[in-house]
Order: C-alpha cells, then sequence, then structure tokens
C-alpha cells in the first residue's frame, strides 16, 4: 500500500565548515527519522552538554517542524540523550541546526565529525489560537491527573 502522505521536498544549505559530510537521510525504507550526523569532533564529559553543529541549515516548508529525537542505541549504549527531545525546527529558522546532547552517563563519550548523532523527523504542525471562556465543559475525567487513574 502506498504511503497516504507523498514526501515533501525540503530546501538545505551546506556551510562550509560541513562541506563534504552526508545529508541527512532515512536509514532504511520505512525509517520514520533522517540520521544526521556531527559536524565537529567533541568529547562530552559526564553530565556534559553540548550544541552539536550539524554544518546545514534549512528552509523547512510553512506548516511543517522537524523534531530532532534521540538515536535510541546511543542512549542505551551511551547514555547519550538530548535534554530538550524533541527538539523543534521551525520553518522559519534560518539558522544552523544544532542537536543539543547531554550525556548521562558516568563515561566520558567522544563524537566524531561524521558520526551519526540524532535522528530528524518531519511532522506537520497544527496551528492554533485561543479563545478566552469563563467556564470549560464537565468531562469524567475532571480535574483528575498526575496517576489519578492509579499506576
Ligand atoms: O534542538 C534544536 C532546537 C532548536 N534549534 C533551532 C531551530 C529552532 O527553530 C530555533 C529555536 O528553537 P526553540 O524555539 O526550541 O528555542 P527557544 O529557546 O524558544 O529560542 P527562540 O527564542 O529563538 O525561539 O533553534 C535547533 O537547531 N536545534
Ligand atoms: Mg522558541
Amino acid at each position: 500500500m502506498p504511503s497516504p502522505l507523498p514526501p515533501i521536498e525540503i530546501r538545505i544549505k551546506r556551510l562550509p565548515h560541513g562541506e563534504g559530510l552526508p545529508l541527512p537521510v532515512y536509514a532504511t525504507a520505512q525509517a520514520a527519522g533522517m540520521d544526521v550526523v556531527s559536524a565537529e569532533d567533541l568529547i562530552l564529559p559526564p553530565g556534559g552538554r553540548h550544541a552539536v553543529a550539524t554544518g546545514f541549515a534549512m528552509a523547512i516548508p510553512e506548516g511543517y517542524e522537524i523534531q530532532a529525537r534521540p538515536r535510541s542505541g546511543l542512549a542505551l549504549k551511551h547514555g547519550i540523550g538530548l535534554p530538550n527531545s524533541p527538539g523543534t525546527i521551525d520553518a522559519d529558522y534560518r539558522g544552523e541546526v544544532k542537536v543539543i546532547l547531554i550525556n548521562f552517563s558516568d563515561q566520558p563519550f567522544a563524537i566524531a565529525r561524521g558520526d551519526r548523532i540524532a535522528q530528524l523527523v518531519v511532522a506537520p504542525v497544527q496551528l492554533a489560537s485561543f479563545v478566552q471562556v469563563d467556564s470549560l465543559d464537565d468531562t469524567a475525567r475532571g480535574q483528575g491527573g498526575f496517576g489519578s487513574t492509579g499506576v
């Protein structure tokens, strides 16, 4: 069955320090995320975080965003995550895309230029506006939350 959502084209610009690096790419036919590589060498100390350069900028079409998400292999094997996961890349952002990494482990973690550090997921954006009211409709949940249904 063909995908109900045809791929969209996203304009991407290589920055000088990103020359020679691969563009983000889907690793398998139906991967949700495009793997993105680091444009720099660095060592993340235990507990450290860094906005890692990717060496590219983009013009995401209006009505879409890109989410930067962790790679599960790095998280599981090395405790590497994104403290702002999912990072939000807005459609009107024209600066360099950066991936904020954090080292949750107790060991330093070395990243080399060209290493895959995260994955980018393209998503549609539903815009909305708030309408202020004096009362809200009743629901079965009401004000219950934060574990109100049990653990
Ligand atoms: O992981 C990320 C998160 C953000 N950005 C860039 C693209 C995004 O459009 C912009 C702003 O991100 P966000 O809105 O999350 O950050 P902010 O702290 O609200 O900054 P701003 O005031 O610039 O919106 O920074 C990245 O490159 N990587
Ligand atoms: Mg913002």
